[in-house]
């Protein structure tokens, strides 16, 4: 079963960002003008809401990939249509503004083998911030630091290149799926290896029912979607 998901955040939510379009309908700004919600915030999240439904349809699930058992759920057509690429890349922008505020925004965003690779420059860009990759071990030369973990359909290890992340710096970390968060456990601990200063995540699709969440600590995990199926 499909259910949109609230962006959540246990941090301060400083919301100076603009809508995705700011074609908004009348109703939902005059029924926010009603509940005492600014009209244009309300345009925004109603705005939110059908670009959520929209990238929800574009994902493809694909039963007993890569092993029985696993239902696979397929972010790569997100990127096969130009406009819901721009639409997924706006949308992730908006929720890191909305999280942070422009004062507050990262420094870097760190990027998960291989899938968070496919947004997570653009992403960094369009905020102004470096990107750094964690890569599966092996891949990168020079010195790195190293993580083992285990995620929902079994064992690796993760390394980041030794400088890459400076002491102090803000970093958000960004993959495509959360399931167990055991990946995203164990590239935070690469950037605390490092002396980052982790302040948050960001996913395009939970899964609420493997409790990935509880293993990332107390900083701010924001997902666009979810899903349980
Ligand atoms: O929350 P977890 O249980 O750790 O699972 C989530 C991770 O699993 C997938 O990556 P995968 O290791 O399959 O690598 P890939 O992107 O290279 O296919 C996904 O892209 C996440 O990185
Ligand atoms: N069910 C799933 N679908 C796609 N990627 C995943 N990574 C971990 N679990 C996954």
């Amino acid at each position: 079963m499909n259910a949109l998901a609230n962006a959540t955040s246990s941090s301060q939510a400083a919301s100076k960002a603009s809508p995705i379009s700011t074609a908004a309908t009348n109703a939902s700004a005059s029924d926010a003008h009603e509940r005492g919600q600014p009209a244009a915030a309300a345009a925004g999240s109603s705005e939110l809401a059908r670009t959520k439904i929209t990238l929800l349809g574009a994902l493809k699930r694909f039963p007993d990939f890569p092993i029985p058992g696993i239902n696979f759920i397929d972010i790569l057509p997100l990127f096969q249509d130009v406009s819901i690429h721009a639409t997924l890349l706006r949308a992730l922008e908006l929720q890191v503004l909305e999280l942070f505020g422009e004062q507050a925004k990262p420094d870097v965003i760190v990027g998960l083998d291989a899938r968070g690779f496919l947004f997570g420059p653009s992403l960094a860009l369009r905020l102004g911030a470096s990107f750094v990759p964690v890569r599966k071990k092996g891949k990168m030369p020079g010195p790195c630091v190293t993580a083992a973990y285990e995620k929902e359909y079994g064992t690796d290890f993760f390394q980041m290149q030794e400088g890459a992340v400076k002491p102090g710096q803000r970093v958000l970390i960004v993959d495509d799926i959360i399931a167990t968060g055991g990946s995203a456990a164990a590239a935070a601990s690469l950037v605390k290896q490092l002396g980052g200063d982790l302040i948050g995540y960001l996913f395009i699709l939970e899964i609420p029912v493997l409790n990935g969440r509880s293993k990332l600590g107390d900083v701010p995990v924001v997902t666009l979607l979810e899903t349980n199926e």
